[in-house]
């Protein structure tokens, strides 16, 4: 690639060659077969985009409003964790990027800056993401998010245990420090088999966490709670039925059980269990804003952009972050404006055709 990077994959090549092969690949990679991690990207190459012709679209408008807060485009940065690996000033520099585009920042508890040098650094609206952890660590996480004002909660609930990501156990990858732990566990997390991530998830993970806990977390807190992990139709009505405020279908990035479909294959099927009760937002394999615009035509409220962001950070830092997010809003814009429509309801089911759908034309 010569000169500036002009789109996200290129991006992503820059920030391999700056960063050391053990943590590019703790970045780009997926669990066991990574099938799911393909698909994430091949499925949205297979949606068709029906755009229509002669509609005044001089002025497009992408702003939306997500849970009460207006935002620029229908982009979230998603909750990952470890930035400092990618760029040293790590979370603080990614939230300052995000709040400079004026999109929502998701921080996530395994974050290597704390919960409160993220919330001091910038004016980003802030969600907070975590997982089933131990209920001290959980009311702990509870009580710094509402005191440094974050804005909702978003509960990861498609790791009771971690992927396996066979990069990470043959580089022996260690995780940095997570700091937002301090004082909460208790023994020093090392390991001498590789890996020391699973020493962490075992030390604070709670396989046995089910529905009837977000009962609990619900009664600790007065913040919205997001849940993330979600798949199928029927896990989406009991998300509902449990009283959360959104869901996230998302398959981790495909980091955790290998060959689930690919999100935006699925993002349907939930849509219509959903009903329209709670904004249903999606994760997983979006590099375009094309991308976007199906999520979008599928029944997302936005989208959220995982590795993309980390790979401006490792590039460039705060302004690499703010270059991804601008780029994937600038081609939103574009596809908008040549799909005929001028905002973000404008678009609608009718502005794609799957391939299920092409299949049964033919028949
Ligand atoms: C390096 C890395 C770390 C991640 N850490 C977390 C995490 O701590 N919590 C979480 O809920 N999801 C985590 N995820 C998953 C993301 O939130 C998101 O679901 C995923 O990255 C979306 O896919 P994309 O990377 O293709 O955009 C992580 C993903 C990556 C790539
Ligand atoms: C295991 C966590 C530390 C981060 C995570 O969720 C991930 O790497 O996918």
């Amino acid at each position: 690639m010569a000169g500036e990077p002009i789109n996200v994959n290129e991006f992503e090549e820059l920030a391999r060659k700056v960063l050391p092969k053990i943590y590019y690949d703790f970045f780009s990679g997926g669990a066991e077969d990574q099938y799911t991690l393909k698909e994430n990207i091949e499925a949205f190459r297979r949606i068709i985009i029906r755009p229509r012709i002669l509609v005044d679209v001089s002025k497009i408008d992408m702003s939306t409003i997500i849970l009460g807060h207006r935002t620029s485009a229908p982009i979230i940065v998603a909750p990952t964790s470890s930035h400092q690996l990618a760029h040293p000033e790590g979370e603080v520099a990614t939230a300052r990027g995000a709040a400079a585009c004026n999109v929502i920042m998701g921080v996530a508890f395994t974050s290597t800056c704390t919960m409160e040098e993220v919330a001091s650094s910038c004016k980003a609206v802030r969600f907070i993401q975590t997982f089933a952890f131990k209920r001290e660590i959980t009311a702990n996480m509870v009580q710094r998010a509402e005191r440094n004002g974050f804005r909702a909660i978003i509960l990861t609930v498609d790791a009771p245990r971690l992927g396996r990501k066979e990069a990470d156990i043959k580089n022996k990858m260690i995780a940095p420090p997570f700091k937002n732990f301090e004082g909460l566990i208790s023994t020093e997390v090392v390991s001498d088999k590789g890996s020391n991530v699973e020493a962490y998830a075992a030390e604070t993970l709670v396989p046995s966490f089910c529905w009837k806990d977000i009962a609990w977390l619900k009664s600790i807190t007065k913040l919205p709670i997001l849940i993330k992990g979600v798949l199928t139709g029927e896990d989406a009505t009991k998300a509902i039925e449990a009283g959360v405020a959104g869901i996230i279908v998302s398959n981790h990035g495909a980091r955790q059980l290998d060959y689930t479909p690919a999100t935006i294959s699925v993002l349907e099927e939930v849509v219509h269990a959903v009903q329209g009760k709670v904004p249903v937002l999606l994760d997983g394999g979006i590099r375009r804003g094309t991308d976007i615009f199906k999520a979008l035509a599928l029944g997302a409220k936005a989208v959220l952009i995982g590795r993309p962001v980390i790979y401006g950070l490792a590039a460039k830092g705060e302004t690499g972050v703010k270059q991804v997010i601008e780029m994937l809003k600038n081609e939103l814009e574009q596809t908008m404006a040549l799909a005929g429509c001028c905002t973000v309801d404008d678009i609608t089911r009718s502005h794609v055709n799957t391939e299920t759908e092409r299949f049964l034309c033919r028949m």
